[in-house]
């Protein structure tokens, strides 16, 4: 079976949400905007559409949120309901069966809430139809009856707020897309921004921690706030065992360092397809499809979940001809790179 790494709890370093972490993210998020560190951009315009609606009495437009897991699509979903005060509720694409269920969600929608849905590339297309005149004019056609005697029934909904997130927005169709008036891209976070992340969520949950404790597992995170969050609390551990239970940066370098996650936040599989390119592929270019099939990983999840962060802090690129590793990456692994590869980055 191929493995998927975004469904892979035991994964550290997955900006996927492990089961038995809900209760702690619950505790660790962000309940107003001015708490959320980072995404300054998203974060700019988010607030000035919130305080227009504000004034206005109206319910926000549409939200369309995307960017790689674990960088606050939820959080922020749930802060643009408490800025607007208004009710929150949340379902998913692959929730979604069957027209029933999302005709039962639009019809009892209140006024002005947020409908969040998660995963929205995943919505079958015969829902996806339905959420167009849903989103456009607060009007749902329900089928009344079978065959011949089937009629079709205008029904009004409520004003609401949709707030829709995914990891591939490039798989959403054109018509989908222009119903969301809010587009919020959310990128990686930078070490300063997630080093206050970790500050912020140590105090919360009381844990002892200096700044250089924090800014070690900050650069170990992937860019990703789940990641350092899950991180900091392994490291929270290893420090109560061995330690004095307070973190600082050799507490924290001595906890990745036996778990494995080292100065980027790489584990096994980011290594295995790192090599895998140098050293079976020549530096590449290699095919997804591919590399995908030598790793015995899933095409979706190399492209969703460990492409985007090594592209970001630059060891991958993504070319017409297929993925290549570049100077850095070859550098980082302290392989000398191979005369052929050099020239295509000179
Ligand atoms: N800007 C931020 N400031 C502080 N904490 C954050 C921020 N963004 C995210 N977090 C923390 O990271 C965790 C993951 O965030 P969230 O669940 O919103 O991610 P997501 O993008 O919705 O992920 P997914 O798409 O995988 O569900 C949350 O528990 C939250 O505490």
């Amino acid at each position: 079976m191929v493995h998927n790494p975004k469904d892979d709890p035991e994964r550290l370093v997955s900006a996927a949400r492990a089961g038995e972490e809900d209760g702690f993210e619950l505790k660790l998020r962000p309940r107003w905007l001015r708490e959320f560190i980072g995404q300054s951009k998203a974060k700019e315009q988010l607030a000035i559409a919130l305080e227009a609606a504000k004034s206005r009495g109206e319910a926000l437009d549409h939200v369309l949120l995307f960017g790689p897991p674990g960088l606050g699509k939820t959080t922020l979903a749930t802060i643009i309901a408490n800025e607007m005060d208004v009710g929150f509720q949340q379902t998913s694409g692959p929730a979604l069966q069957i027209q029933g269920d999302l005709t039962a969600i639009l019809t009892n929608v209140r006024e002005k809430q947020v409908l969040f849905l998660d995963e929205i590339h995943r919505l079958q297309p015969v829902l996806e139809e339905k959420l167009y005149t849903a989103l456009e004019d607060y009007k749902l056609d329900i089928i009344i009856g079978q065959g011949p005697a089937a009629r079709t029934h205008v029904m009004e909904i409520r004003p609401f707020t949709f707030v829709a997130a995914t990891t591939r927005p490039g798989l959403l169709s054109s018509p989908l897309r222009s119903r969301f008036g809010i587009l919020l891209r959310l990128e990686f976070y930078t070490e300063d921004e997630l080093r206050i992340i970790v500050e912020r969520s140590a105090e919360v949950l009381g844990i002892p921690i200096d700044a250089d404790g924090a800014a070690e597992i900050a650069l170990r995170s992937r860019g990703t706030p789940r990641i350092a969050n899950r991180l900091l609390r392994r490291v929270r551990d290893y420090a109560q065992v061995r330690g004095t239970g307070a973190i600082d940066r050799a507490t924290a370098h001595a906890a990745l360092t036996m778990l494995e996650v080292d100065a980027h936040g790489f584990d096994d599989i980011d290594r295995r397809l790192m090599m895998t390119i140098i050293q079976k592929y020549d530096g590449g270019p290699v095919g997804i499809g591919t590399l995908a099939a030598t790793l015995a990983e899933d095409v979706d999840a190399l492209e969703e979940v460990y492409e985007p962060f090594l592209i970001q802090i630059g060891f991958l690129d993504r070319t017409p001809r297929g993925r290549v590793a570049t100077r850095l990456a070859y550098e980082h692994f302290g392989i000398g790179m191979p005369n052929k590869q050099s020239q295509l980055f000179s």
